[in-house]
């Protein structure tokens, strides 16, 4: 059975022509602050697939929007503002962060009356004292370091039009930020980034993307992504790294074959073996799919049919 049947499969060359320049537009001075979300992000890529999918985006959100009205209409009680809340999803090291940051500035920039605030799962991982209690310190970003339970009350609290608080994760400290969180305050977009956010958790009767109005899975083959994994591991080791209270400063402080030699390691036996057995599954429950090649260029997009 072909593994993408029920997905429209549209070449780039051919999803570049569904945004129509009138529609909405961006300044040089707006690209230019995209860039500042990561300075290696192509402008082409940012007109030719990003445009287009916001555009589809903005189209979803008014079609949701009418339909809650009609259903209210239908009740007899009066109409609710919801936030739409966007999925993205896909492997470690895929580029979901960077993904989730450009749409955020461009739903931003494009719908200014529109308030869009984005969070990553991240935050909703056990602290370290919690998975080595449960021993599973060597399987964080596996489905069972995540505590879903609180994640599925995060998102019902923000369905509900609740202010709500996220945990947040520092990558600095590769734990919980006791007593952080991060204000999430009636948005009218929500963008939720993570690679558990089409799973189904284990001990729950709901999915997560229950409460999606969108979903978005970024995907790449992965070899490519190995590289990505291992080339932002080798900016941080001569940057946050370099920190002292750093998780990897030891590493980086001393000899990076041996720092390398490692995070092979760890991408070999827990984001890899997480991408092939968690995260690749959860593919096929996507609206849409950014597949992408070489230096992060997508080549082709999956849109799903019904
Ligand atoms: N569109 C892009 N163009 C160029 N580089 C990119 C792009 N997207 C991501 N990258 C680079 O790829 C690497 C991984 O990206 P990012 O940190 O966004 O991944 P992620 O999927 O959020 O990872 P994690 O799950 O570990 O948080 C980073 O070095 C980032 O700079
Ligand atoms: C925090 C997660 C799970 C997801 O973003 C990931 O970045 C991670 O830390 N994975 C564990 C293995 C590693 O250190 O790469």
């Amino acid at each position: 059975m072909d593994k993408q049947m029920n997905y429209y499969k549209i070449p780039r060359d051919e999803w570049q022509d569904f945004y129509k320049a009138e529609q909405v537009s961006l300044s040089q001075q707006e690209l230019n602050q995209i860039q500042s979300v990561n300075d290696k992000i192509s402008v082409q890529d940012v007109r030719e697939i990003y445009m287009p999918l916001v555009h589809l985006l903005n189209m979803t959100l008014a079609g949701k929007q009418d339909l809650q009205s009609k259903k209210a209409d239908f009740l007899g009680i009066k109409a609710k503002k919801w936030p739409f809340v966007i999925g993205i999803t896909g492997s470690v090291a895929v580029g979901k962060s960077t993904t989730a940051r450009l749409l955020q500035l461009l739903l931003t920039t494009l719908y200014p009356t529109k308030k869009v605030q984005s969070i990553t799962t991240d935050g909703f991982l056990f602290p370290n004292k919690e998975l080595i209690r449960r021993d599973i310190l060597d399987r964080k970003g596996f489905p069972e370091s995540y505590d879903m339970e609180k994640l599925i009350l995060f998102l019902n609290d923000v369905k509900s039009g609740l202010k709500t608080e996220a945990p947040v994760y520092s990558h600095d400290s590769y734990d919980i930020v006791p007593g952080a969180v991060q204000l999430i305050d009636q948005p009218d977009i929500l963008i939720v980034e993570g690679i558990n956010v089409l799973q189904l958790p284990s001990n729950q009767q709901l999915y997560v993307s229950d409460f999606f109005d969108y979903s978005i899975y970024v995907d790449a083959n992965a070899d490519l992504i190995e590289k990505w994994y291992l080339e932002r591991f080798g900016v941080l080791l001569n940057t946050s790294f370099q920190k002292p209270g750093n998780y990897y400063y030891d590493y980086a402080i001393g000899n990076h074959d041996e720092a390398f030699k490692l995070a092979r390691n760890v991408w070999k036996t827990v984001n890899l073996k997480n991408l092939n057995t968690f995260i690749l599954p959860t593919r096929n429950r996507a609206d849409l799919i950014l597949e992408k090649t070489d230096e992060h260029r997508i080549n082709t997009v999956y849109l799903r049919k019904y």
